[in-house]
């Protein structure tokens, strides 16, 4: 929440902190952004292995920061409807359904991407 006595900067400074904040609780508390770093670091890991270029490097990191900036948002819905109505109803059923489709979109289209860069070279290998 917003402290009026703070200037800008201050307030952008404590932003910046609940920011982090949300970062790590992230981190640390979901299975799924988990299972995203994983994969993260495995798809980093492919990078130096194959040697890509710097244009297949910045397509990584916007599909990977796709990725988990859609389980963020899934997670914040979830815990909200979870807030909001925590008894079984056919409507939060259908939100998180919804919400989850956000970070399913986002790791399909990864998946395509990474079929793109990589692919080509594992094929080389054969
Ligand atoms: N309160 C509810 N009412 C109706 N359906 C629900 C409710 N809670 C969950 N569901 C159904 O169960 C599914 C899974 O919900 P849940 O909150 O466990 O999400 P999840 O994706 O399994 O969690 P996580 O992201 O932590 O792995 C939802 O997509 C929804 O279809």
């Amino acid at each position: 929440m917003k402290n009026p006595n703070d200037g800008f900067l201050r307030g952008r400074i404590r932003s910046l902190k609940f920011a982090l904040r949300g970062m790590w609780l992230l981190m640390t508390t979901e299975d799924s952004i988990k299972a995203q770093l994983c994969i993260a670091i495995f798809a980093t890991i492919l990078g130096f292995y194959f040697d890509i270029s710097n244009v297949e490097w910045m397509i990584q990191f916007l599909a990977i920061g796709l990725v988990l900036v859609a389980e963020a948002a899934n997670t914040a819905i979830e815990e909200i409807a979870d807030f909001i109505h925590p008894e079984y109803h056919k409507k939060i059923g259908l939100i998180k359904d919804i919400a989850a489709g956000a970070p399913s979109f986002a790791a399909f289209i990864s998946l395509i991407v990474a079929g793109f860069i990589y692919i080509p070279r594992i094929n080389l290998l054969f």
